[in-house]
Protein backbone atom coordinates (compact mmCIF):
# COMPACT_ATOMS: atom_id res chain seq x y z
CA UNK A 1 0.00 0.00 0.00
CA UNK A 2 1.40 3.73 -1.21
CA UNK A 3 1.23 6.45 1.42
CA UNK A 4 -1.81 7.96 1.82
CA UNK A 5 -3.58 5.09 -0.28
CA UNK A 6 -6.73 3.64 1.63
CA UNK A 7 -8.16 -0.50 1.12
CA UNK A 8 -11.78 -0.51 1.73
CA UNK A 9 -13.10 -2.80 5.24
CA UNK A 10 -12.82 -6.30 3.82
CA UNK A 11 -16.07 -7.55 3.54
CA UNK A 12 -17.50 -10.39 0.91
CA UNK A 13 -20.24 -9.89 -1.08
CA UNK A 14 -22.28 -11.88 -4.04
CA UNK A 15 -24.11 -9.95 -6.58
CA UNK A 16 -27.17 -12.28 -7.77
CA UNK A 17 -25.20 -14.83 -7.73
CA UNK A 18 -25.99 -18.14 -9.13
CA UNK A 19 -24.62 -21.77 -7.93
CA UNK A 20 -25.22 -24.98 -8.90
CA UNK A 21 -23.64 -27.92 -10.95
CA UNK A 22 -22.66 -28.54 -14.46
CA UNK A 23 -25.53 -27.26 -15.96
CA UNK A 24 -28.30 -27.63 -12.99
CA UNK A 25 -28.94 -24.34 -10.82
CA UNK A 26 -29.43 -25.16 -7.29
CA UNK A 27 -29.62 -21.81 -6.14
CA UNK A 28 -29.81 -17.94 -7.48
CA UNK A 29 -30.38 -14.33 -6.95
CA UNK A 30 -27.77 -15.05 -3.80
CA UNK A 31 -27.26 -11.89 -2.29
CA UNK A 32 -24.74 -11.74 0.82
CA UNK A 33 -22.98 -9.27 2.28
CA UNK A 34 -20.56 -10.71 5.05
CA UNK A 35 -17.67 -8.42 6.95
CA UNK A 36 -15.19 -8.30 9.02
CA UNK A 37 -15.67 -9.42 12.19
CA UNK A 38 -18.82 -11.89 10.99
CA UNK A 39 -20.12 -14.60 10.46
CA UNK A 40 -22.95 -16.38 8.51
CA UNK A 41 -24.71 -19.56 8.88
CA UNK A 42 -25.81 -20.83 5.90
CA UNK A 43 -29.30 -23.27 6.46
CA UNK A 44 -31.08 -25.17 4.33
CA UNK A 45 -32.04 -29.06 3.71
CA UNK A 46 -30.00 -31.92 2.42
CA UNK A 47 -29.02 -31.17 -0.98
CA UNK A 48 -29.50 -27.43 -0.97
CA UNK A 49 -26.80 -26.63 -2.43
CA UNK A 50 -25.02 -24.76 0.91
CA UNK A 51 -22.05 -26.98 0.14
CA UNK A 52 -21.75 -26.24 -3.60
CA UNK A 53 -22.21 -22.15 -2.24
CA UNK A 54 -19.01 -22.72 -0.43
CA UNK A 55 -16.95 -24.34 -2.95
CA UNK A 56 -18.10 -21.39 -5.35
CA UNK A 57 -17.05 -19.01 -2.97
CA UNK A 58 -13.74 -20.56 -2.47
CA UNK A 59 -13.57 -20.64 -6.12
CA UNK A 60 -13.46 -24.34 -6.55
CA UNK A 61 -16.48 -24.03 -8.65
CA UNK A 62 -17.50 -21.13 -10.81
CA UNK A 63 -20.34 -19.14 -10.73
CA UNK A 64 -23.34 -20.03 -12.69
CA UNK A 65 -24.52 -16.69 -12.55
CA UNK A 66 -23.84 -13.40 -11.25
CA UNK A 67 -20.24 -12.67 -9.24
CA UNK A 68 -18.40 -12.89 -6.46
CA UNK A 69 -16.23 -9.95 -4.43
CA UNK A 70 -13.83 -9.69 -1.53
CA UNK A 71 -13.32 -6.24 -1.05
CA UNK A 72 -10.06 -5.00 1.11
CA UNK A 73 -8.70 -7.69 0.59
CA UNK A 74 -4.42 -7.20 -0.18
CA UNK A 75 -3.77 -9.22 -2.89
CA UNK A 76 0.34 -9.10 -1.63
CA UNK A 77 -0.98 -11.10 1.79
CA UNK A 78 -2.05 -14.15 -0.41
CA UNK A 79 -5.16 -16.07 -1.01
CA UNK A 80 -7.88 -14.72 1.11
CA UNK A 81 -10.53 -18.44 1.36
CA UNK A 82 -10.09 -21.63 3.65
CA UNK A 83 -12.36 -23.90 2.50
CA UNK A 84 -12.24 -26.37 5.04
CA UNK A 85 -14.82 -29.01 3.37
CA UNK A 86 -16.91 -32.12 5.19
CA UNK A 87 -14.26 -34.85 4.31
CA UNK A 88 -11.42 -34.16 5.98
CA UNK A 89 -8.46 -33.75 3.56
CA UNK A 90 -6.30 -35.86 5.84
CA UNK A 91 -3.23 -38.77 4.80
CA UNK A 92 -3.53 -41.72 7.08
CA UNK A 93 0.21 -42.34 6.65
CA UNK A 94 1.38 -38.75 7.81
CA UNK A 95 1.47 -37.88 11.44
CA UNK A 96 -0.47 -35.13 13.19
CA UNK A 97 2.76 -32.98 12.56
CA UNK A 98 3.43 -33.87 9.46
CA UNK A 99 -0.02 -33.44 8.40
CA UNK A 100 -0.12 -29.57 9.57
CA UNK A 101 3.49 -29.44 8.55
CA UNK A 102 2.46 -30.14 4.58
CA UNK A 103 -0.36 -28.47 4.67
CA UNK A 104 1.39 -24.97 6.08
CA UNK A 105 3.50 -26.21 2.77
CA UNK A 106 0.81 -26.15 0.51
CA UNK A 107 -1.04 -22.80 2.19
CA UNK A 108 1.53 -20.35 3.20
CA UNK A 109 1.41 -17.74 5.21
CA UNK A 110 1.95 -19.07 8.68
CA UNK A 111 0.07 -18.59 11.41
CA UNK A 112 0.51 -20.23 14.83
CA UNK A 113 3.39 -23.03 15.01
CA UNK A 114 2.07 -26.32 14.44
CA UNK A 115 2.35 -27.49 18.15
CA UNK A 116 0.38 -24.68 19.45
CA UNK A 117 -2.03 -25.33 16.86
CA UNK A 118 -2.20 -28.67 18.05
CA UNK A 119 -2.49 -28.47 21.27
CA UNK A 120 -5.30 -25.49 20.80
CA UNK A 121 -7.46 -28.71 19.15
CA UNK A 122 -6.37 -30.75 21.67
CA UNK A 123 -4.11 -32.90 20.08
CA UNK A 124 -0.87 -33.08 21.68
CA UNK A 125 -0.62 -35.69 23.11
CA UNK A 126 -1.15 -37.71 19.24
CA UNK A 127 0.99 -35.06 17.49
CA UNK A 128 3.50 -38.13 16.44
CA UNK A 129 0.65 -41.27 15.81
CA UNK A 130 -0.49 -41.19 12.15
CA UNK A 131 -3.33 -39.62 11.18
CA UNK A 132 -5.06 -42.97 9.96
CA UNK A 133 -5.15 -43.60 13.89
CA UNK A 134 -6.94 -40.51 15.30
CA UNK A 135 -10.30 -41.05 15.94
CA UNK A 136 -12.78 -39.15 14.09
CA UNK A 137 -13.57 -36.53 16.40
CA UNK A 138 -9.93 -36.06 16.29
CA UNK A 139 -9.17 -36.24 12.54
CA UNK A 140 -12.08 -33.59 12.46
CA UNK A 141 -9.99 -31.68 14.76
CA UNK A 142 -6.90 -31.92 13.18
CA UNK A 143 -8.83 -30.61 10.02
CA UNK A 144 -9.88 -27.69 11.88
CA UNK A 145 -5.89 -27.07 12.72
CA UNK A 146 -4.95 -26.48 9.12
CA UNK A 147 -6.96 -22.99 9.42
CA UNK A 148 -4.68 -21.60 12.18
CA UNK A 149 -1.35 -22.93 10.75
CA UNK A 150 -1.73 -20.26 7.89
CA UNK A 151 -3.48 -17.19 7.82
CA UNK A 152 -6.23 -16.56 5.90
CA UNK A 153 -8.99 -14.02 6.37
CA UNK A 154 -12.18 -15.98 4.92
CA UNK A 155 -13.02 -19.26 6.47
CA UNK A 156 -15.22 -21.37 4.32
CA UNK A 157 -16.76 -24.20 6.71
CA UNK A 158 -18.75 -26.88 5.49
CA UNK A 159 -19.67 -29.17 8.46
CA UNK A 160 -17.43 -28.41 11.06
CA UNK A 161 -19.33 -29.64 13.59
CA UNK A 162 -18.75 -33.57 12.37
CA UNK A 163 -18.22 -35.75 14.16
CA UNK A 164 -16.95 -33.25 17.41
CA UNK A 165 -17.98 -34.20 21.06
CA UNK A 166 -19.08 -31.48 23.29
CA UNK A 167 -16.35 -30.17 24.24
CA UNK A 168 -15.02 -30.23 20.47
CA UNK A 169 -17.93 -27.77 19.60
CA UNK A 170 -17.11 -25.57 22.38
CA UNK A 171 -13.52 -25.43 20.46
CA UNK A 172 -14.95 -25.03 17.17
CA UNK A 173 -16.78 -22.10 18.45
CA UNK A 174 -13.85 -20.40 20.38
CA UNK A 175 -11.85 -20.96 17.40
CA UNK A 176 -14.52 -19.03 14.86
CA UNK A 177 -14.84 -16.44 17.58
CA UNK A 178 -11.29 -16.07 17.91
CA UNK A 179 -11.36 -15.25 14.16
CA UNK A 180 -14.06 -12.97 13.91
CA UNK A 181 -12.14 -11.05 16.72
CA UNK A 182 -9.32 -10.67 14.80
CA UNK A 183 -11.20 -9.49 12.05
CA UNK A 184 -11.66 -12.41 9.56
CA UNK A 185 -14.79 -13.53 8.19
CA UNK A 186 -16.54 -16.66 8.41
CA UNK A 187 -19.41 -18.66 6.14
CA UNK A 188 -20.13 -21.57 7.75
CA UNK A 189 -23.02 -24.87 6.22
CA UNK A 190 -24.16 -26.59 9.48
CA UNK A 191 -27.64 -28.42 10.81
CA UNK A 192 -26.25 -28.07 14.12
CA UNK A 193 -26.37 -24.94 16.22
CA UNK A 194 -22.82 -23.32 16.87
CA UNK A 195 -22.26 -21.06 20.17
CA UNK A 196 -21.62 -17.93 18.95
CA UNK A 197 -23.46 -14.73 19.26
CA UNK A 198 -24.67 -12.65 16.02
CA UNK A 199 -24.18 -15.13 13.36
CA UNK A 200 -26.31 -13.98 10.70
CA UNK A 201 -28.43 -17.02 8.90
CA UNK A 202 -28.98 -17.40 5.25
CA UNK A 203 -31.14 -19.91 4.46
CA UNK A 204 -31.36 -22.05 0.86
CA UNK A 205 -34.50 -23.24 0.57
CA UNK A 206 -35.52 -25.92 -2.24
CA UNK A 207 -33.78 -29.64 -0.79
CA UNK A 208 -33.07 -32.64 -2.81
N1 LIG B 1 -20.24 -33.52 -8.44
C1 LIG B 1 -21.58 -33.44 -8.53
N2 LIG B 1 -22.20 -33.68 -9.69
C2 LIG B 1 -23.53 -33.56 -9.81
N3 LIG B 1 -24.35 -33.20 -8.81
C3 LIG B 1 -23.77 -32.97 -7.64
C4 LIG B 1 -22.37 -33.07 -7.43
N4 LIG B 1 -22.10 -32.79 -6.15
C5 LIG B 1 -23.29 -32.51 -5.58
N5 LIG B 1 -24.28 -32.62 -6.46
C6 LIG B 1 -25.70 -32.37 -6.22
O1 LIG B 1 -25.88 -31.01 -5.87
C7 LIG B 1 -26.96 -30.89 -4.95
C8 LIG B 1 -26.52 -29.99 -3.81
O2 LIG B 1 -25.49 -30.65 -3.09
P1 LIG B 1 -24.77 -29.94 -1.86
O3 LIG B 1 -23.75 -30.89 -1.38
O4 LIG B 1 -24.33 -28.58 -2.29
O5 LIG B 1 -25.99 -29.79 -0.84
P2 LIG B 1 -25.97 -29.39 0.70
O6 LIG B 1 -27.00 -28.32 0.88
O7 LIG B 1 -24.59 -29.09 1.15
O8 LIG B 1 -26.51 -30.74 1.36
P3 LIG B 1 -26.23 -31.44 2.78
O9 LIG B 1 -27.07 -30.70 3.79
O10 LIG B 1 -26.75 -32.82 2.54
O11 LIG B 1 -24.76 -31.41 3.05
C9 LIG B 1 -27.35 -32.30 -4.53
O12 LIG B 1 -28.56 -32.66 -5.17
C10 LIG B 1 -26.19 -33.15 -5.01
O13 LIG B 1 -26.62 -34.43 -5.43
Amino acid sequence: MTEGQVHSPLCLKTFALGVGRGETMLARDIALSVSAGHGLMLRGPNGAGKSTLLLTLAGLLSPLEGSIVLEGHDEDFGPAFHHCGHRNAIRPRLTAVETLEFWRGINGNPALPVAEALERVGLRRLARLDAAYLSAGQQRRLALARLLVSARPVWLLDEPTSALDAEGQKLLAGLIEDHLAAGGIAVIASHDAIALDNLAVFTLETGA
